[in-house]
């Protein structure tokens, strides 16, 4: 049997994400912004996010996948589908909904230098360091969780569990 153990409440993710909102919106005032998400994790922080930045803003998503029905990273990162925004000069945030071993986040770097984009940064909602392995900057993390697998949020284990509105320790 698993069992989860409560890291994060909704309310206390609802705040994390206005503050880094208010500093992203501070640093790109004047300018405007392509979001790219992450899919499958980054769908409710993607949405959340966005409404809390002020400054003009382009959505677009890549579906990448590094995981599958493990929680262990395969060790390479797949496109599932191909970014449906045209990111050629654009300033580009990757919203992620985790940074953990780093591999995804690379891929998805690199992935969007390739396609043009002007400048590449990154707004985690959360950074694990425990496990990583690649040499990868996060610019903005709404929380630094130091251990563990977690679920909920847009995280999922083995595609479960994504709904849960707060983040989770799924103790296996
Ligand atoms: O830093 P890493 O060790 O690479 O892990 C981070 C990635 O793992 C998860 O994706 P996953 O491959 O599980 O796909 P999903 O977003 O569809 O759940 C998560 O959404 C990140 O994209
Ligand atoms: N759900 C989930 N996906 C991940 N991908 C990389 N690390 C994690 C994690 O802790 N939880």
């Amino acid at each position: 049997m698993s069992e989860l153990i409560e890291v994060l409440s909704k309310e206390e993710i609802a705040r994390s994400i206005t503050e880094v909102g208010e500093v992203i919106s501070h640093d790109y005032k004047g300018g405007k912004l392509a979001l790219v998400g992450a899919l499958k994790g980054a769908f409710i922080f993607m949405a959340d996010l966005a409404r809390e930045i002020t400054v003009p803003v382009q959505i677009g998503f890549l579906g990448v996948s590094s995981y599958g029905k493990s929680a262990e990273s395969s060790g390479t990162t797949t496109v599932t589908k191909e970014l449906d925004l045209d990111v050629t000069g654009m300033d580009v945030l990757v919203v992620e909904d985790i940074v953990d071993t780093g591999l995804t986040l690379k891929f998805i770097v690199n992935y969007l230098k390739d396609k043009g984009a002007r400048s590449v940064k990154v707004c985690a909602f959360l950074d694990k360091k425990e496990r990583r392995a690649m040499d990868v900057q996060v610019d903005y993390a709404c929380h630094e969780i130091l251990e563990g697998f977690l679920v909920g949020y847009g995280l999922d284990y083995a595609e479960d569990y994504r709904n849960l509105p707060g983040i989770y320790h799924l103790e296996m």
